[in-house]
């Protein structure tokens, strides 16, 4: 009895000094980020994820442009949304990979406010089978990809005379926070944006450019439909691990994290469970999330061990199967 009033004392004590005192600690500081009537400049806007986007961005108001290599996708797209909306959306056909191409691109299209770099490959394949040459393809587009973009659109955002906050949202994945089987080259393309958004945000702060990387499941795209139909067994046990979302869902969680400058941006509950184990050192906004993280650090690692066991003993499992 005595030990049990003690624990609640201390709790009802120590709990809310703890949040004050990350209310008071917590960097970037937050801030909202508004969409109506700014440039929402969107990679691989022809398709899933990104093209969800560019629907929902207009639909909000903002001034839309889409980027993708094949023409025939982009006006497609670009009919869909007019039908949907009624507005038009500015549309750009470059690789990613061509950084010359990307800079004449960004010039037509400057001033960007909100860039969402969501454009992104993936094939998923055991390591031993794939070729090189593929894996390769998969960090030149996913991340050196993601570097051309930033370099060719950051000296404009850095010096646009709209002074409102501005954003820059990199599109990762869950298979980002943690590898998994069959995406050696996708997960080290998708680990590499966290370092990459983590250092770039301390570095264009001072603009008032904030940095979002958002963390999908399996999401329904015509990207995921493709990869199926080669996807390895194992990988899809894995991946559903974490409930699958459609492409508007995703939309919608990540257009919410932009607007209220989300450093990590979270889409379904598996996430929460991700972003609190994998936090590690990146920076949080809100004092109620790090509150969370630190009250919750020890039990959710804890979860964690027990996921990796349940994909170890599937993994077992197969191949004790593919043996017989
Ligand atoms: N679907 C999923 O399960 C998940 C997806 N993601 C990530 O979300 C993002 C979008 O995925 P999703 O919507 O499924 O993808 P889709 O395959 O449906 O669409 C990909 C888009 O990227 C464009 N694109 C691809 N390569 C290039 C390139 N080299 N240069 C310019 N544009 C390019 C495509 O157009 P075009 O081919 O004409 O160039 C298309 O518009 C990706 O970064 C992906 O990794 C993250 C988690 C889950
Ligand atoms: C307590 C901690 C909980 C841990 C649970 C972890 C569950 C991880 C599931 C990872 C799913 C990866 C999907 C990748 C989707 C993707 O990017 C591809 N479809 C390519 O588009």
């Amino acid at each position: 009895m005595a030990a049990l009033s003690f624990l609640s004392l201390v709790a009802l004590l120590l709990l809310p000094a703890l949040l004050l005192l990350l209310s008071i600690i917590v960097r970037p500081r937050p801030v909202r980020i508004p969409l109506k009537n700014r440039h929402v400049f969107i990679t691989g806007g022809s398709s899933g994820i990104g093209l969800a986007l560019a629907h929902r961005a207009a639909a909000e108001g903002a001034r839309v442009s889409i980027l993708a290599r094949s023409q025939d996708k982009l006006k497609e797209a670009r009919e869909a949304i007019r039908l949907a909306t009624g507005i038009d959306v500015a549309t750009f056909s470059a690789d990613v990979r061509d950084f010359d191409a990307l800079r004449q691109v960004a010039k037509e299209a400057e001033p960007v406010d909100v860039l969402v770099v969501n454009h992104g490959v993936f094939v998923a394949e055991e390591l031993a089978k794939q070729e090189l040459e593929v894996v390769r393809f998969i960090i030149d587009v996913n991340l050196i990809g993601s570097f051309n973009m930033i370099k060719a659109f950051l000296p404009a955002m850095k010096a646009r005379t709209d002074r409102r906050p501005a954003s820059i949202a990199l599109m990762s994945s869950q298979a980002g926070q943690v590898g998994i089987y069959g995406y050696a080259a996708y997960s080290a393309s998708k680990f590499g944006l966290q370092g990459l958004a983590e250092a770039l945000q301390q570095e264009i702060i001072a603009d008032d450019i904030h940095v979002s990387l958002v963390f999908p499941p399996d999401t329904d795209t015509p990207g995921l439909v493709e990869e199926n139909k080669r996807r390895p067994p194992l990988t899809s046990i894995i991946a559903a691990s974490s409930s699958a979302m459609k492409a508007d869902e995703v939309a919608e969680k990540t257009l919410n994290g932009i607007k209220s400058g989300s450093f990590i941006v979270i889409c379904n509950f598996v996430g929460y469970l991700l972003a609190i184990s994998t936090g590690g050192i990146s920076p949080q906004r809100s004092y109620v999330m790090a509150f969370v993280e630190v009250v919750s650090a020890g039990i959710v690692r804890l979860a964690c061990l027990f996921f990796q066991w349940s994909w170890y003993s599937s993994i077992e499992n197969w191949h004790s199967q593919s043996k017989q």
